[in-house]
């Protein structure tokens, strides 16, 4: 039988790309990167680094798109403006660390600088939401590493895979 799709929202946090000061090479890039014969981008929204509407956001995506899937890239920084963890916590049922944690460990051996990246992930209800960094070059190196294992985690979530084959 074939596998159903896992539904994706997508959302670029950037003050500049929301105000159309700098085009979003990241929020596309997380989609060119998710094979679209198991991932179905169904929302995609550049917002300000704002955890009221970040927060808002990841609900929408979460409660009514019914997503299996948020990925979000920038504001995970130190800069003050940079949020997106604050946000993510604050709307989790669960906390999911292994999977930032994989991309910092990963990350680790490409730039010393992964560890400025206060990425978070966490699951709401049946979403899982993982934070990526800003730049599309980030962005490439963190989902390209954990891509392989995300659908085994999703099943999980979802309740279509209980078991847990050693890989
Ligand atoms: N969405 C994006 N699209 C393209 N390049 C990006 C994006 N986000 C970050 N970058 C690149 O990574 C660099 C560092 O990202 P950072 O999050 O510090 O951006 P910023 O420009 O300081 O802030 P903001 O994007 O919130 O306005 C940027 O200067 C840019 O080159
Ligand atoms: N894989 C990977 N992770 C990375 C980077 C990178 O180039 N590759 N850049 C780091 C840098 S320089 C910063 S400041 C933090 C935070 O980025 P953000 O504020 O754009 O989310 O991510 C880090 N994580």
């Amino acid at each position: 039988m074939e596998k159903r799709k896992y539904k994706v929202g997508i959302v670029t946090l950037s003050d500049k790309g929301s105000r159309g000061e700098r085009e979003d090479l990241s929020g596309p890039k997380i989609q060119e990167l998710l094979p679209d014969d198991r991932y179905e981008v169904v929302s995609y929204r550049i917002l300000p680094d704002d955890q009221p509407a970040i927060e808002k956001e990841l609900c929408r995506l979460a409660d009514e798109e019914h997503c299996a899937l948020v990925l979000t890239t920038g504001g995970t920084g130190f800069s003050v403006r940079d949020v997106t963890p604050e946000a993510t916590l604050a709307v989790a049922d669960r906390v999911a660390p292994g999977i930032a944690e994989a991309i910092r460990a990963y990350s680790l051996t490409i730039t010393p600088r992964a560890m400025l990246s206060r990425a978070a992930s966490a699951i709401r209800k049946q979403t899982l939401i993982v934070n990526l960094p800003g730049s599309p070059k980030a962005v490439e190196e963190s989902l390209t590493y954990i891509l392989s294992s995300l659908g085994h985690g999703l099943d999980i979530l979802l309740g279509e895979d209980g078991e847990c084959a050693r890989k």
